[in-house]
């Protein structure tokens, strides 16, 4: 049971590319979970609806811009860590103004969706990458 704990609110994104691979970002050392992949995305700000959550985070630690009609939602994580309880919607997007630029020293990489679970993910994106995994076009046909 996870009682009594905070429920933080996280809105992510999983961006993917032309050739179907899906944009992740690695937890910059200092922070809780150092060196764990996640998807790009944070906290929502008091009042935040999450889609604005999401352009507002991609905006600030990618510098890209995706509008808010193709942001998808695909699923949302619940997960009970030790001192709070994280409640993340996950949304797709497959469109974007600007070029990626990482802004917060952070390590960025585009992974197939067939590889994402061999990732060393935070705990509560393992369900999420599993369903991208199985529900994403393996993104590999044409490229191997
Ligand atoms: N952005 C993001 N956060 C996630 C994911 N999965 C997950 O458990 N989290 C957790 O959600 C919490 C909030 O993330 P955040 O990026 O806004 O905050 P942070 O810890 O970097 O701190 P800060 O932005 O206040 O400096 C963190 O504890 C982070 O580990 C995910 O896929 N994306």
């Amino acid at each position: 049971m996870s009682l009594n704990k905070p429920l933080l609110l996280v809105a992510a994104c999983a961006l993917i590319d032309a050739d179907g691979r899906v944009l992740m970002s690695q937890r910059p050392s200092g922070k809780d979970h150092a060196g764990m992949w996640e998807f790009p995305g944070g906290k929502l700000e008091t009042g935040e609806a999450p889609e604005d959550a999401v352009v507002r985070e991609l905006y600030e630690e990618l510098g890209i811009e995706p509008c808010l009609r193709c942001l998808q939602p695909f699923g949302f994580s619940s997960f009970a860590y030790d001192d709070f309880n994280l409640l993340m919607p996950l949304y797709l997007c497959r469109q974007w103004d600007g070029f990626l630029r990482p802004t917060e020293g952070q390590k960025v990489k585009w992974v197939f969706p067939d590889r994402l679970t061999e990732l060393n993910l935070v705990p509560a994106d393992v369900e999420l990458a599993r369903e991208l995994r199985d529900r994403l076009p393996s993104g590999r046909r044409f490229t191997d």
